[in-house]
């Protein structure tokens, strides 16, 4: 029997007045995802730990009020083999710099309805980015 182990995570959409979709990739990670990570045990809610996940991996201040729950969606790991990542995603809009900082090595802007050639991890390519289009 294989047995798949699941990660939790909370990830963000964050929309520029284009409508693009700001997007992350780790340090030493081909594929660009969500922002966003692991609750932590200290978090009081979603939204706190994707507060707080923003702010160390862009810098940005996330505003709570707005934040809009567009669902839970889950695909195979980007980056850990045999995994399934589960995400709570949220739509909120945040105040800048959006800078690569912590485990992040970069971040761009990808409008949802043509990705081209980025190469992007299964949850944000098949579940969010097409919702968003
Ligand atoms: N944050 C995030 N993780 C994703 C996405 N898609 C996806 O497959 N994952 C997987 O879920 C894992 C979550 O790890 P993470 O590194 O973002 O979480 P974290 O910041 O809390 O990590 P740490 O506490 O291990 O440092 C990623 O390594 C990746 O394999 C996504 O869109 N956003």
């Amino acid at each position: 029997m294989t047995i798949v182990k699941s990660i939790h995570i909370v990830a963000a959409v964050i929309r520029d007045e284009r409508g693009r979709v700001l997007m992350v990739r780790k340090r030493g990670a081909t594929v660009w995802q969500q922002p966003g990570g692991k609750r932590d045990a200290d978090d009081a809610d979603d939204l706190h730990t994707l507060a707080r996940e923003l702010h160390e991996e862009l810098g940005c201040a996330m505003q709570r009020e707005g934040a809009r729950w567009l669902g839970r969606f889950s695909a195979p790991a980007a980056n850990e083999p045999g995994h399934v990542v589960e995400a709570e995603v949220y739509e909120v809009a945040a105040e800048g710099p959006f800078e690569p900082r912590a485990e992040i090595e970069a971040v761009c802007w990808v409008d949802p309805a043509a990705p081209g050639e980025l190469l992007i991890a299964r949850l944000s390519r098949e579940e969010i980015l097409p919702r968003l289009a």
